[in-house]
C-alpha cells in the first residue's frame, strides 16, 4: 500500500465559520476524517505547515513547504498539499521550479467550500488527489481539481466560486480522475531520468504592471527603484503603448541600464504572447532585448523569475533559465532566444 504525507496549509478546505468569516482551523488529520475510503488504497500521515488563507501566501512559505517535501521525501511514495484555492496556482507553479524531476507526485488541492458542509467538493478533491499521489504513473507538481489533473505550471483560477475553478491553460490536462479510474492524457512518467533536485532559494522582489489605456510610464520608473524584475502585462499579443504622454522606451531603457530584467507578457489568458507580430511589439523587443512569456501563464512567469533570480542576476543566465521548458511551462520557446 503506498504511504503517503499529507501537508496542511489552511484555505477553504480547511476552514471552519466563525464570527468574521471563513477562517482556516481544520487540521491535517481532521481532513483525513473526512475521506476515510482512502484506507482502502494509502495509508496516510500528515503535517501541519500552515493554518493560513491562501491569500497570505508568500514565496517564504513556498521554500518551507520545499524544505517539509525535501525532509520527508525519502520516507514516502507520494504527497499531498492542502491548499487555498487563491493562490493555489502560483504555489503549484512555484513548486515546479523548487522541486524538479521528482518521480514522486506532488499533488496541490484544495475547495470552493469547506470540508465540514453537506454539499461541498473538499471530499471529493482531497480523495482524488489522494487516489492520484497513490497511483503509479503519476510524479512531479501537480493540482488535481474537480477530477482534473493540471501540470503545475498550467493552473490557473478561472471561476472565484464554482467547483471548476481551475483550468489547464495553453497545454492539455494530464489526466481526469472518474470515480476510481485514471485516465491519463499525458503518460512520460519514464521519459525523465533525472534525479530530484530542490532548490533552497527566491527573490520575492517580482513586481507586475498591468496596462490599461492611458497609462503613463512613471510607475515603472518607480518599480525600477524597488524591483528587480517587472513583468508587464500587456495587450493581445503584445506591445508598448507610444504615444507621446507614455515614455515607455525610456522607462525600459532605464530598467535595463540598471542591470533588471522586464518580462513581457499579455493580459489575455489563453493563446499568449508573440511580439514580433506588431510593430508596437516588435521595435521595443528589438531594441533592448526583452524576455517574453510567450504561452506560460502568469503565475509560472511569476515565480519562475522568483527562482531564477534567487540563484543569479546575470542577465544572459535569466534568460537561458526562463527559456528552459520546466514541468511543461513553455512550448514556445524553441529558437526564439
Ligand atoms: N477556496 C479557497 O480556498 C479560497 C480561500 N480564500 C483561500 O484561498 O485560502
Amino acid at each position: 500500500m503506498k504511504h503517503l504525507l499529507l501537508l496542511g496549509t489552511g484555505g477553504t478546505i480547511a476552514c471552519k465559520r466563525g464570527e468574521n468569516g471563513l477562517t482556516p482551523l481544520l487540521t491535517g488529520d481532521e481532513l483525513l476524517s473526512y475521506v476515510p475510503d482512502a484506507k482502502k488504497f494509502c495509508e496516510v500521515e500528515t503535517v501541519q505547515v500552515l493554518n493560513i488563507d491562501s491569500t497570505n501566501m508568500h514565496p517564504k512559505h513556498w521554500l518551507k513547504l520545499a524544505q517539509v517535501l525535501e525532509e520527508n521525501y525519502d520516507d514516502y511514495d507520494g504527497f499531498v498539499i492542502c491548499h487555498g484555492t487563491d493562490t493555489m496556482a502560483y504555489t503549484a507553479a512555484a513548486m515546479s521550479y523548487l522541486v524538479q524531476h521528482s518521480s514522486k507526485p506532488i499533488v496541490i488541492t484544495g475547495a470552493q467550500k469547506p470540508i465540514d458542509l453537506d454539499v461541498t467538493d473538499a471530499r471529493t478533491n482531497l480523495l482524488d488527489s489522494l487516489r492520484f499521489a497513490a497511483s503509479e504513473r503519476a510524479h512531479g507538481v501537480t493540482i488535481v481539481f474537480d477530477g482534473k489533473v493540471i501540470a503545475g505550471t498550467r493552473g490557473k483560477k478561472e471561476r472565484s466560486k464554482s467547483y471548476n475553478a481551475f483550468s489547464s491553460i495553453n497545454f492539455p490536462y494530464l489526466a481526469v480522475i472518474q470515480d476510481e479510474h485514471i485516465l491519463y492524457y499525458i503518460d512520460d512518467k519514464w521519459q525523465d531520468r533525472e534525479s530530484v533536485r530542490f532548490y533552497h532559494e527566491m527573490d520575492s522582489q517580482v513586481s507586475l504592471l498591468k496596462l490599461i489605456p492611458s497609462m503613463d510610464s512613471s510607475l515603472l520608473d518607480y518599480m525600477a527603484e524597488h524591483y528587480d524584475a517587472v513583468v508587464i502585462e500587456s495587450f493581445g499579443v503584445g506591445g508598448l503603448p507610444s504615444y507621446e504622454s507614455g515614455d515607455f522606451y525610456s522607462s525600459i531603457e532605464k530598467w535595463i541600464s540598471m542591470g533588471k530584467v522586464v518580462v513581457m507578457t499579455t493580459q489575455v489568458t489563453q493563446e499568449g504572447s508573440n511580439m514580433s507580430v506588431y510593430e508596437v511589439g516588435q521595435k521595443i523587443k528589438n531594441a533592448f532585448g526583452l524576455i517574453e512569456s510567450y504561452d506560460m501563464t502568469l503565475e509560472a512567469t511569476v515565480t519562475k523569475l522568483m527562482w531564477i533570480l534567487g540563484q543569479t542576476k546575470d542577465h544572459d543566465k535569466v534568460r537561458e533559465m526562463f527559456y528552459e521548458t520546466i514541468n511543461h511551462d513553455i512550448l514556445w520557446n524553441t529558437g526564439r532566444r
